[in-house]
């Protein structure tokens, strides 16, 4: 059996982002914290993630560490996102029966491949276009959320802001992660306010 339930709002951070306002986002209802720092070496990793995890947990948010199950683990995170390069959802399941494990999918079939491995959510996109990573492909579209759904808890991601966010839920999505809509936005803490009202 899990320990914790698919967060709704994923805010995905790296060590460049304001972390003094980590409370303040858990306060305004962010129940997700992704630490994605592709530029960290493990060490550096391992430490920011416990930092994350000291920050959010009181307030009963739940930490995913992008990419790296043994961070996760070594940090006492609460789940991993894995894509299409990093360990096998099923292999990371085996070694980690009680961990969170996200997959990045973009289609139902790699929704269905994501739960037949054990994954416990899709972390499904782009849906639409994004800034924040390059080399995505097209952005996939709201309807293609419809069409994914049912399987597995989808997290949409890519260009999501509150408006999107209330479009990808009412298409039956079960959250969104975000980067540019808190950390682009003059007032982080604000903008995540109005990210968590939008997906009611
Ligand atoms: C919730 C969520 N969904 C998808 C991704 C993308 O993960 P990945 O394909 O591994 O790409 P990187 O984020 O590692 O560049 C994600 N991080 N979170
Ligand atoms: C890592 C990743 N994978 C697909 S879109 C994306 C970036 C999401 O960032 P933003 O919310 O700013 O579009
Ligand atoms: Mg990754």
């Amino acid at each position: 059996m899990k320990r914790i339930s698919v967060p709704r709002v994923h805010c995905i951070l790296s060590a460049a982002d304001d972390l003094s306002l980590l409370p303040a986002l858990v306060e305004a209802g962010v129940d997700g914290f992704q630490v994605r720092a592709k530029d960290l070496d493990g060490r550096a990793l391992t430490a920011l993630t416990e930092r994350v995890v000291r920050d959010v947990r009181p307030g009963g948010a739940v930490v995913i560490v992008n990419d790296r199950l043994d961070v996760a683990l070594a940090a006492g995170a609460d789940g991993v996102h894995l894509g299409a390069t990093d360990l096998d959802v099923a292999a990371a399941r085996r070694v980690a029966p009680d961990l969170l494990i996200g997959a990045t999918c973009r289609s139902r079939a790699d929704v269905e491949a994501a739960a037949g491995g054990g994954a416990d959510y899709a972390g499904f996109g782009p849906v639409g276009a994004s800034t924040s990573k390059a080399g995505l492909p097209d952005p996939l579209g709201v309807a293609a959320v419809t069409a994914a759904a049912g399987v597995l808890p989808l997290v949409a991601i890519g260009g999501i802001e509150p408006r999107t966010a209330a479009d990808v839920v009412a298409a039956g999505a079960h959250g969104v992660a975000v980067i540019g809509a808190v950390w682009r936005q003059p007032d982080p803490v604000s903008a995540a306010k109005e990210l968590v009202a939008a997906i009611g």
